[in-house]
């Protein structure tokens, strides 16, 4: 049985969401939280060593189907070594991006069709969803002003996408809201960090006082 609780973080490009996450992580770990800290693609040896494939920025010929079957690999790896041991152990896993980014840059933005990407996901993730989805929103052009301004250097091949691109993104996560409302909140992340953070933080309590 999972003890734990699973909660992801989305947003388009550069929306704080690591920023934040960091800061929370230590905070909640501070408080005594058994907080295991993560992220997609990544966060176990093999997943990260998929997500240097992924993201390089030479690899401008990836198809896009290729480029979803490696997401949805990387997430099976993670999911395997690392959140559900971690959710079996009664943690509370906070995991950098998860199956929403698949459903919304693969499926939505790449064009492939949100059904299709969402089958060879349920084929990686089987049966763990999160219990808390929160959604940073931002306009991508401040997401990706942040990020030239502060990480040129690190410019994935993502990030390197057109703007029409990370106008569908966004558009994307907003359909997805609507959706799932249940499971994903929303966030403004067009703030300083402080109040960013104070607010993420209050939906993660909120759940944890009901579990
Ligand atoms: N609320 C904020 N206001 C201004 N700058 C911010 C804010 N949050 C984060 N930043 C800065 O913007 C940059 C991008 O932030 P961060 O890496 O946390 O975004 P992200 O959502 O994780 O991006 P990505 O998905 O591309 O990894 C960082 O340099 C960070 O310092
Ligand atoms: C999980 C996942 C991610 N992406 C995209 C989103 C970002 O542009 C990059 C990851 O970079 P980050 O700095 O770690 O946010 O990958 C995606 O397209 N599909 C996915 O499933």
């Amino acid at each position: 049985m999972v003890k734990g609780t699973f909660i992801t973080v989305e947003g388009p490009d550069g929306a704080g969401k690591t920023t934040v996450l960091n800061i929370i992580a230590e905070e909640l770990a501070a408080e005594g939280y058994p907080i295991v800290q993560t992220r997609e693609p990544g966060g176990s040896p093999i997943a990260e060593k998929i997500r240097q494939i992924i993201l390089d920025k030479k690899h401008t010929e990836m198809d896009p189907r290729t480029e979803a079957l490696l997401y949805a690999a990387a997430r099976r790896q993670h999911l395997i070594e690392k959140i559900i041991p971690a959710l079996e152990k009664g943690n509370i896993v906070l995991c950098d991006r998860f199956i929403d980014a698949s459903i919304v840059y693969q499926g939505f933005a790449r064009k492939i069709g949100i059904d299709e990407v969402l089958k060879i996901n349920r084929f990686a993730i089987e049966n763990t969803m999160p219990d808390l989805t929160i959604y940073f929103d931002i306009e991508p052009k401040i997401g990706l002003e942040r990020i030239q301004k502060h990480r040129q250097g690190e410019m994935n091949r993502l990030d390197l996408e057109t703007m029409e691109f990370h106008k569908m993104v966004r558009e994307g996560y907003l359909q997805l809201l609507d959706r799932f409302p249940d499971r994903i909140k929303k966030v403004m992340a067009d703030r300083p960090i402080e109040e960013v953070k104070t607010e993420v933080k209050k939906l993660i309590l909120s759940l944890l006082v009901k579990r």
